[in-house]
């Protein structure tokens, strides 16, 4: 399939619910599927590098605890301007190598403008009263406004899970719409929070009603659900926006986030990126792995294979 190109940011269009009303997922089949994915014969040597790399570049940093403090954030961007070590970089040939944004909360938006200046690396803002989002429409927008004039570059807003369980796809495009239009030039990533969503189903309807409304990326979870990211999950919206793609023309990107930890996990899905959308979808603008321990494994790995000496994660630096 010809793939749309992505440059263009998705502008959204009226609502249709014809789209997605009688849409039915397989449930048995995408948990086939992505058991299958998530089973393949480990990648080795120079080939898994490559794919781990690739995640990094693909990362969003994330610290989004309530003990978050300036410092922290500070060191975690001096970890996404400079996610492995010099002689690790120069062993791989990925000298400047860094993360794809660094994601904290409104608050912190500031702390890591000041971190990131002059790397390039984008800072994302929860908002919307994450993770939640129950709060008054009105405080919600307030709070993407927020942090945009902080400097974020990027906005990952959680839906009203209630709009969903009722089937009340007409609000929830509404307050979709109504975010993107918060954002300005901010990029809007929508979080489903599928955990709270109940069927795969639902979760694809979702999806689509989020990129009518104008999302630049569709997000698997907060990371506060019970569940969060998983490859049904994953495959289920990945194919949603392959769909919306083939309709409109127009890339949205893909952000599975929340209890991913291992650089298994980093290949597995963009595995799935690679099988079910393609290469061009292994870019930042268009997939992202939201994580806040993953890339302790990530750095382990690519720190042995360089050196050849074992590495334990927990003895790398950490935010
Ligand atoms: O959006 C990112 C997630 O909150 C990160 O979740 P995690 O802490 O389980 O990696």
């Amino acid at each position: 399939m010809a793939h749309p190109p992505s440059d263009s940011r998705n502008p959204g269009m009226p609502l249709d619910p014809s789209w997605f009303q009688r849409a039915a997922v397989n449930t048995p089949a995408v948990e086939a599927r992505a058991a299958e994915l998530g089973a393949r014969r480990p990648l080795v040597g120079a080939h898994r590098a490559a794919w781990l790399v690739n995640a990094i570049r693909c990362m969003d940093l994330t610290t989004l605890a309530g003990d978050d403090t300036e410092d922290r954030v500070a060191r975690l961007c001096a970890k996404a301007r400079a996610p492995l070590a010099p002689e690790v970089a120069e062993g791989l040939g990925v000298a400047g190598l860094t993360t794809g944004a660094v994601c904290v909360y409104p608050t912190m938006v500031g702390a890591a403008v000041r971190a990131l200046a002059g790397s390039g690396v984008p800072v994302a803002s929860v908002a919307t009263g994450f993770p939640a989002g129950l709060m008054p429409l009105a405080l919600r927008l307030a709070e993407i406004r927020y942090a945009v004039e902080e400097g974020a570059a990027e906005i990952d807003i959680v839906i009203t899970r209630a709009h969903v369980l009722r089937a009340d796809w007409a609000a929830l495009y509404d307050e979709i719409a109504a975010m993107r239009e918060a954002c300005g030039a901010a990029h809007l990533k929508a979080i489903l929070a599928t955990g709270d969503l109940q069927t795969l189903s639902n979760v694809y309807k979702a999806s689509m009603v989020a990129m009518q409304a104008g999302a630049d990326f569709i997000k698997t979870s907060t990371g506060k659900e019970a569940v969060n990211a998983t490859l049904p999950v994953s495959l289920t919206m990945v194919r949603a926006a392959r769909d919306y793609g083939a309709r409109t023309g127009h890339a949205v990107g893909f952000k599975p986030a929340g209890g991913m930890r291992s650089a298994a996990d980093a290949i597995a899905w963009q595995v799935l990126m690679r099988e079910e959308l393609g290469a061009r979808w292994l870019r930042p603008d268009l997939f992202r792995l939201g994580a806040s321990s993953m890339l302790a494994d990530i750095e382990a790995a690519l720190t042995a294979y360089v050196t050849g000496r074992p590495v334990a994660p927990q003895s790398l630096a950490r935010a």
